[in-house]
């Protein structure tokens, strides 16, 4: 059994840690912290987990985490950082939804995140986490950092392309789609009913974070730059991403559709669906599953649709499904479960 614990309990990604970690046979949640609801139990503040959570919340992780295998940080950027050395160094691995591990360079980090890094040292040791990329790393890995939601889903729609070479640096497009939980539970006004219902609007188009973490990561794959022009979208749903990225290739490729049914071949969270699809987000609603359809729309110009639960293979899926790898689990432990759907 793998003993965890969560920093960061009450919000979205750690309440569907607390709902996946009740289907998992191997992982145990030891304690899990909320500093507002301290004291109260788990199962009252989340309806769903009632019978399957018995533990109440505390302050802070007990005896500073010391016996733990491994904690998993679902707290706002800038939480992490503080307090990631002291647990490696009782031998407590780490997974940080956050993203102050995910940038390499700690410069960029202050710049995009409006701090300086606190642990700058530990960036270069951090594992980027997208486990169809960074399996064999993770099997080693003390730190890991899971990749946002977004780029998790451009990252997966691209990543055939840009490894065999074929991607062009520019133009490439990722139009994205999100429901309003990839926003946190923190009751910002726009995120109201009121206004998110009924209304589509697009969102920091001047420039927003994930655009670098998503041109770190491409230019990564693709071992050459990648210059990606990213708008995020608001949509009248709780959950889900749907991504459309356009990308242009360096020259026509003879069978797309072939390049990424290989490449996803062994990935058990990578669908690639039949040529001419359109996937849809309710179909991996609660799962840690992306969907991806590829379409050739002009030789040398390629249309991938992409599809994600924000929260599971946008986060605390894709944490788990880290974790498994870090401790040589069988990496879907916990994770099978199709949507519910309608
Ligand atoms: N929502 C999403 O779709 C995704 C979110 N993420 C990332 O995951 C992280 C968590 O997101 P989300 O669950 O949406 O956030 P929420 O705002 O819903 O929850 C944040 C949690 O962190 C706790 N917290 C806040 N500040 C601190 C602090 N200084 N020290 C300790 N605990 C703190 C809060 O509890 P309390 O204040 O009571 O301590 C709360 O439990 C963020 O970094 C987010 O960017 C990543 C991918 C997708
Ligand atoms: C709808 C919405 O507001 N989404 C968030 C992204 C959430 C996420 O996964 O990103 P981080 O983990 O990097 O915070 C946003 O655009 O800021």
């Amino acid at each position: 059994m793998i003993k965890a614990a969560i920093v960061g309990g009450t919000g979205y990604t750690g309440g569907e840690l607390l709902r996946l970690a009740a289907g998992h046979p191997q992982l145990s949640i030891e304690a899990v912290t909320s500093r507002q609801a301290a004291g109260t139990a788990v199962a009252d503040w989340f309806p769903h987990l009632r019978g399957h959570s018995t533990l109440d919340f505390v302050e802070s992780l007990p005896d500073g985490g010391r016996g733990l295998d491994v904690v998993f940080f679902a707290t706002p950027h800038g939480t992490a950082m503080h307090q990631v050395r002291a647990l490696l160094d009782s031998g407590v691995r780490v997974i940080d939804l956050s993203a102050d591990f995910r940038l390499r360079d700690a410069q960029c980090f202050a710049q995009w995140y409006g701090q300086p890094h606190a642990a700058p040292e530990l960036l270069a040791e951090a594992v980027y986490g997208l486990p169809e990329v960074a399996a064999s790393d993770l099997a080693t890995a003390r730190l890991v950092a899971c990749p946002g939601c977004y780029p998790t889903a451009v990252q997966l729609a691209l990543l055939p392309l840009a490894e065999a070479g074929y991607l062009a640096q520019a133009p490439i497009i990722a139009d994205c789609k999100s429901g309003v939980s990839g926003a946190g539970r923190s009751g910002k006004i726009p995120m109201l009913l009121a206004e998110a219902g009924e209304n589509v609007k697009a969102y920091g188009v001047d420039g927003h974070r994930h655009s670098v973490e998503i041109e770190q990561e491409v230019t990564r794959h693709a071992g050459q730059a990648a210059d990606i022009t990213f708008t995020p979208h608001l949509m009248p749903m709780a959950r889900g991403i749907h991504a459309t990225v356009y990308a242009t290739l360096k020259a026509p490729v003879a069978d797309v559709q072939a390049v990424y049914a290989q490449r996803y071949t062994e990935t058990p969270f990578v669908d690639v669906l039949p040529a001419g699809s359109h996937p849809e987000t309710r179909s991996v609603r609660g799962t840690n599953v992306c969907r991806l359809a590829v379409h050739v729309t002009r030789p040398g110009r390629v249309t991938v649709l992409s599809v994600i639960d924000n929260l599971v293979k946008g986060a605390s899926g894709q944490a788990i499904q880290a974790m498994n790898l870090m401790f040589g689990l069988d990496e879907a432990a916990g994770l099978t479960l199709p949507a519910a759907l309608p």
